[in-house]
């Protein structure tokens, strides 16, 4: 298990650049599937999960062909369907959750996929019921073996449907729209997931020749076609990336130049982090941050105190609020952090009620944060990152606090944060990466 050494204190300077997305790579990824031509894809991160879902399509028999540091072409025109019933296989595809959506083109392409149950952060229930009542909506039967975890679907001749998902979820819509570009007739998606990375994925995927209308919105229209072509894409940057680089700003006092951030694509989320006190600008497309000693937490109109709340797209990501709850530690005022869709992402306060943080985690859902304004700094301590975004927001207190950390388990950042050592460390960061 790696760690990384941290002597926090530094104040950070300089520019950055966002990685690639890691949850539009796994979609777009996985939609090489769905057809035998060759895809060209564009800023793929360096990531491990990544890393281990190209892995996963080369050994069912996807040609790869890396064409520079972030491009590489795919071509799924010899498909191993024999090698889905290996353990080998059901290992592989485990040990990510971004590989439940290879189910989908599957279906779509050959009638049948399998997979076992997808792995990911541990961070409360992560049902998948929204995948497969779509799948059976469209004529799949979908099969369960609980003993060893591994699910089953079958539909040769699928048929376009109405659905209403029982809730947004973003793989799931993602799985049900590559599954029913291929079917016969009309497919509607009610309910439908429509975050910018699947406002892509359908993107890419009307580029391969489908017909999907409604994008960006929670109501798509599929129009079956019978076979789809290969195209070009290329990912837009991580806007969990941003947020964290921003957070990151705030709590180390750091001048930071976010480049390239696509700022009409991030939503909601530089808004929120304002509402948190942060000073930005936009010029152009980056995002510059200048050192702030204080920030100070708004209140809402009537003067309570503010809630910041996890929402399907356009509402604010649930991947940003723990950068959000840290760095509310250094800021003056109070907010109450509401993680809604997951029950066991804020166990990791504390760690930083631990540093020194003044947190009351109110139920698994909500925690309140009282700012300390900078009255006292974080303390460096020993700790585990415990999930990806808790493992970047200890990542953030360790570089803004008085002495050493160590952050163990760094797997989980990995994961999701490309070369984030090094890319710190260009900024002016004290990070050592240890075994
Ligand atoms: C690989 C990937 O892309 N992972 C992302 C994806 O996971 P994933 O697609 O697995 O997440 P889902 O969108 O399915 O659901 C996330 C959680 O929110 C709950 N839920 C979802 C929709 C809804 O309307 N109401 C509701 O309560 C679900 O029950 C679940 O607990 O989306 C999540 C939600 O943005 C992100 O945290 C993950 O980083
Ligand atoms: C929860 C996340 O990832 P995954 O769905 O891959 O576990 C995340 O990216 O914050």
């Amino acid at each position: 298990m790696g760690s990384f050494r941290v002597k926090g204190g530094n104040k950070l300077k300089g520019e950055i650049t966002p990685q690639g997305a890691k949850n539009e790579a796994l979609q777009i990824l996985c939609g090489v599937l769905l057809t035998p031509e060759k895809m060209t894809i564009h800023k793929i991160p360096n990531i491990v999960d990544v890393v281990k879902l190209i892995d996963l399509l080369g050994d069912m028999g996807v040609k790869v062909t890396k064409l520079g540091p972030e491009s590489y072409s795919f071509q799924a025109d010899e498909i191993n369907l024999a090698y889905l019933d290996t353990e080998e296989f059901l290992i592989k595809a485990s040990s990510l959750r971004g590989s439940v959506m290879i189910l989908g083109p599957l279906l779509a392409r050959f009638g049948t996929g399998k997979l076992s149950k997808p792995g990911g952060d541990k961070i409360g229930r992560r049902r998948m019921d929204t995948h497969f009542v779509g799948f059976q909506k469209l004529g799949a039967k979908f099969n369960y073996d609980s003993k060893r975890e591994i699910f089953h679907i079958d539909g040769k001749n699928l048929k376009g449907a109405y659905m209403l998902l029982d809730e947004a979820s973003v793989t799931g819509t993602a799985n049900i729209v590559m599954a029913a570009c291929m079917a016969e007739g009309k497919t509607t998606i009610y309910n439908a997931a429509c975050e910018p990375y699947l406002q892509q994925l359908c993107d890419m995927l009307n580029r391969m020749g489908a017909k999907i209308t409604g994008v960006g919105s929670n109501l798509l229209h599929i129009e079956g076609v019978k076979s789809l072509g290969g195209t070009e894409h290329t990912m837009l940057p991580d806007m969990i990336e941003i947020g964290s680089f921003i957070g990151l700003a705030a709590m180390t006092q750091s001048e930071i130049t976010i480049k390239d951030a696509q700022i009409h694509r991030l939503g909601i989320i530089p808004d929120t982090f304002k509402r948190m006190g942060i000073k930005m600008e936009f010029r152009g497309d980056d995002i510059f941050i200048p050192a702030q000693k204080h920030y100070e937490i708004e209140t809402f109109i009537d003067g309570s105190i503010l809630t910041v709340a996890d929402a399907i797209w356009p509402g604010f990501t649930p991947d940003l609020l723990s950068i959000v709850l840290v760095t509310a530690t250094q800021a003056k005022g109070t907010v109450l952090v509401h993680q809604k869709m997951f029950e066991s992402r804020l166990f990791f306060v504390d760690k930083l009620i631990d540093m020194g943080a003044q947190i009351i985690l109110c139920d698994p859902h909500r925690a309140t944060v009282i700012g300390l304004d900078r009255k006292t700094a974080l303390r460096g301590i020993r700790m585990t990152s415990p999930d990806i975004r808790a493992g970047v927001s200890l990542l953030i207190a360790a570089l803004s606090a008085e002495g050493t950390s160590v952050i163990d388990n760094i797997e989980q950042i990995d994961r999701g944060y490309q070369h984030i050592d090094e890319r710190l460390r260009q900024l002016g960061a004290d990070i050592e990466r240890i075994s």
